[in-house]
């Protein structure tokens, strides 16, 4: 099977793209990241790309009138590489229906709680606050409605009495350098897909609306 081409959209860190970055260099995935797009200047990813031997594009969100003009500026970028696929990852950025509507059911986001609960920002605190027992983090399918896209992989994980914001982040950051890279590998292996009837589907089959849910060894 020919390697699929990925076009990786960050703000930050960047340690999702060091997760794939790595599993891709591991074999796991059979894909290649023909691209980094961040709409920050400076931030470690961009590092992360370089040192990778990964092109860099940085276009700010700041030097566009509206978010039509920017989203349309980082389409043309991408295009320009033909993606099989767009990685969200800590991609802060919310993204207009036409973007969306442009990559739909071929671009994934991981977000940091066990959606439907906590979309949006801010979710590790909340979660606290609401006094849960488990949190988690979640792949999907990137739709118009932010956060709201069909589910592909959910990680569950227990919170802690001694738990804060920051102990909770950590954790689920090494949930998420798990199943983002399995979300991907499984997506360039043609396992992983969104039919146009919305349902996510492996290998075939139709998963459950929390997605598959990936457990710690
Ligand atoms: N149309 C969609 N766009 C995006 C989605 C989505 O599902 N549909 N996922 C987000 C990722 N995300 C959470 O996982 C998220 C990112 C950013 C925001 C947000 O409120 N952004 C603010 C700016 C915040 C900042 O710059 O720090 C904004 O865009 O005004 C919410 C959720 C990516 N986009
Ligand atoms: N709502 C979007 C959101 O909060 N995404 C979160 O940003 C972090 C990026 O970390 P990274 O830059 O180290 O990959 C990740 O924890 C991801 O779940």
């Amino acid at each position: 099977m020919a390697e699929k081409s990925i076009v990786v959209l960050i703000s930050g860190s960047g340690s999702n793209l060091q997760a794939i970055i790595d599993a891709i260099a591991s074999g796991q995935i059979n894909g290649r990241i023909a691209a980094v797009l961040s709409n920050k200047e400076g931030v470690f990813g961009l590092e992360r790309a370089q040192k990778a031997g990964i092109p860099q594009i940085v276009i700010s969100h700041k030097d566009f009138d509206d978010r039509e003009s920017f989203d349309a500026a980082m389409m043309q970028s991408i295009d320009a590489h033909n993606p099989d696929l767009i990685v969200l990852a800590g991609f802060m950025r919310i993204l207009t229906p036409e973007f969306v509507r442009h990559y739909q059911g071929r671009m994934f986001n991981i977000h940091p709680s066990l959606l439907p609960k906590y979309k949006g920002l801010h979710t590790h605190q909340r979660a606290l606050e609401a006094g849960d027992k488990q949190h988690g983090c979640t792949v999907h399918f990137v739709t118009e409605e932010l956060d709201g896209g069909p589910l592909a992989i959910q990680a569950p994980i227990d919170i802690l009495a001694t738990d804060c914001a920051d102990s909770l982040q950590q954790r689920i950051h090494r949930s998420e350098h798990q199943i983002y890279p399995l979300a991907v590998e499984w997506f360039c292996a043609d396992r992983l897909t969104l039919p146009v009837s919305g349902t996510v589907q492996l290998d075939g089959d139709n998963l459950p609306p929390e997605g598959y849910q990936f457990t710690q060894e």
